[in-house]
């Protein structure tokens, strides 16, 4: 029943210990044919799923527990989506390895603060997705060090397309191949495997509210963190970040209205069933920002009047 419960959105990571989800994490390479098709040892997978855990940092947002929450949705993206019978089984491996490497050793602060504090990573990429290019990095690490050699370029190429800043370039390449899709067409796929690490990697307001809310409070956090450190250092301060200027209602109805709608619209004309169990969980949460951001306006003018 919980291996059932795996496969949908509605999967509640707050009631899991670490050690269980790196057990659920096992069960989904398995469930997935990968150690019979890949000839992979159960042993050399614990091996590649511990080096991936030792590699996340104990921070606020950026932790194992998002690997795994983006990992999972993957997971129940692939089954609701049916996705086993329309792509080969080494781009469900992408995939999924994709979605758990995608923010590995992340700092918790972001592309711009890398930039403009002019750290080792910025540095070391060019200022050119410092963060993403370092996910990738030690990715690459962990895959040669378990000698599971079948990484390749569209695992780099699934990571570099979770920096935002690249958002409107893919969703657009996205957008223009919708209505010719075609599931045999190399660069069709690749943009689909972009989407869908994208749609993993930011989707805990399609899950329910009592799992999504949480993840704001833990994200808020990072960025104040951040911005703080911005401030002390006098270093440029990124707006939706300030502990001053962020209300988190309107932060995340702007999130959801400008960024999750439109994307998860997309993927939705591609998998009508994904209407009830994305969109809709989506449209909710929005209802559910939008009256807690107006009681707060109401209440601040109750105060001022
Ligand atoms: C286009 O680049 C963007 C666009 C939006 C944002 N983030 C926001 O607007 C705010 C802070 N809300 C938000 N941001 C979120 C969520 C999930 N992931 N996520 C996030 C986290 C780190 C970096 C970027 C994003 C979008 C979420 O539920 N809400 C950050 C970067
Ligand atoms: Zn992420």
């Amino acid at each position: 029943e919980v291996r059932e419960h795996l496969k949908t959105p509605i999967f509640d990571n707050w009631q899991w210990e670490e050690a269980e989800m790196m057990v659920l994490l096992q069960v989904m390479y398995t469930d997935l044919d990968f150690l019979m098709v890949f000839h992979i040892e159960l042993e050399v997978l614990q091996n590649f799923l511990f080096e991936v855990y030792c590699h996340y940092n104990n921070i606020p947002f950026h932790n194992f527990q998002h690997c795994f929450c983006v990992t999972q949705m993957m997971y129940g993206l692939i089954w609701l989506t049916d996705l086993r019978n329309k792509l080969e089984r080494i781009d469900l491996f992408i995939m999924l390895t994709s979605a758990l490497c995608h923010d590995l050793d992340h700092p918790g602060y972001n592309n711009v603060y890398q930039i403009n504090a002019q750290t080792d990573l910025a540095l070391r990429y060019n200022d050119i997705s410092p963060l993403e290019n370092h996910h990738c990095a030690i990715a690459f690490g962990i895959l040669s060090k378990v000698s599971l050699m079948l990484i390749n370029v569209l695992i780099l190429r699934c990571i570099l397309a979770t920096d935002m800043a690249r958002h409107n370039e893919i969703l657009n390449k996205f957008k223009v191949t919708l209505p010719v899709f075609d599931f045999k067409n190399k660069e069709h796929k690749e943009v689909l495997m972009k989407i869908m690490v994208k749609v993993s990697d930011i989707s805990n307001e399609a899950r329910p509210m009592a799992v999504a809310e949480p993840w704001l409070d833990c994200l808020l956090q990072e960025f104040f963190n951040q911005s703080d450190t911005e401030k002390l250092k006098g270093l440029p301060v990124t707006p939706f970040m300030d502990r001053d200027k962020v209300s988190k209602p309107s932060s995340q109805t702007n999130f959801i209205r400008f960024v999750l709608l439109p994307l998860f619209t997309e993927l939705t004309k591609l998998f009508p069933c994904l209407e009830q169990h994305i969109l809709e969980p989506v449209r909710r949460a929005l209802e559910y920002y939008s009256n807690m951001e107006k009681a707060t306006q109401e209440e601040a003018g109750a105060t001022k009047s």
